[in-house]
């Protein structure tokens, strides 16, 4: 059994006990539900953006605890200030330490920015519930996620006013995976089978089959402002960094520091 594969169990537990806690028509009285959201797209497609897609991230199953010692609304805050185009808030709490009310927080603390809901997205139930927290931004990850479930699941988050950033690892996943309800295309560097890669050659190796109408990120492994700058080059425009910033002190003045190199 991979990683994933344990994630995706637990998590499948976690949406069936959420389900008959808190019921959808509860989720709908979100005030969250009658605002705007904030385009990812729009965003990553100002000149001036940085491209920066920054993560709160207080531990994960590849590094162990990351940082125990900050909180998440000063995190964000942080990396508002700095010039992040996107924030992405983990809310799995058993492999990574998250919650919904990390998210909540950082919400209400960063209201103007677009934000990534980072979890594993396997049910409606989850994408009703990003909307409640206020989220602008899903991610559907291929690799646990029949083409048919992408199509569904997309299909809901767009009828919600937001936006899916779907996750690929190889050409496979992406072939099989793209469809009309897609914004934004992931490559996650990390294989999240075996965490054996702490390199960007994935997304080197995607960046000419992506097609050209479709936003490039690319995601996870990145430490470096010339990672960045190499990405760029074959047309990335969204870099997703969450352990090179949080495991420092102080990740706002630690992504300011980066955006200074690029
Ligand atoms: O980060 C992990 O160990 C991990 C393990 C299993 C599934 C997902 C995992 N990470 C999720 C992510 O997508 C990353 O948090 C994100 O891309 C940032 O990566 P990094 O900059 O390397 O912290």
């Amino acid at each position: 059994m991979t990683i994933l594969d344990k994630i995706i169990a637990n998590k499948t537990k976690e949406v069936e006990t959420r389900k008959m806690q808190v019921p959808i028509s509860l989720l709908e009285k979100s005030s969250f539900f009658a605002k705007a959201t904030n385009s990812l797209k729009t965003s990553l497609l100002n000149p001036a953006s940085t491209g920066i897609i920054s993560e709160f991230k207080r531990k994960s199953p590849s590094k162990g605890i990351i940082n125990a010692n900050v909180t998440v609304e000063e995190v964000t805050a942080g990396y508002v200030k700095a010039g992040a185009s996107c924030l992405s808030v983990l809310t799995d709490s058993d492999f990574f330490g998250g919650s919904d009310e990390d998210f909540l927080k950082a919400r209400r603390t960063n209201p103007g920015i677009p934000m990534l809901r980072k979890d594993f997205m396997i049910d409606e139930y989850q994408i009703i519930e990003a909307k409640s927290l206020g989220a602008d931004v899903i991610l559907l990850i291929a690799a646990n996620l029949t083409p048919q479930r992408i199509q569904e699941l997309g299909r809901l988050v767009k009828e919600l006013g937001m936006e899916t950033l779907l996750e690929v690892h190889d050409e496979e996943e992406l072939n099989r995976s793209l469809c009309s309800y897609i914004d934004v295309v992931g490559v996650n560097n990390r294989n999240l089978k075996n965490f054996a890669e702490q390199n960007v050659n994935a997304s080197l190796e995607l960046a000419d089959k992506i097609p050209s109408g479709i936003i490039k990120i690319s995601e996870s492994c990145i430490s470096q402002p010339e990672t960045i700058k190499l990405l760029k080059s074959v047309g990335y425009k969204g870099f997703l960094i969450g352990e090179t910033f949080m495991k420092t002190a102080d990740p706002g003045q630690a992504l300011k520091e980066f955006i200074q190199d690029l």
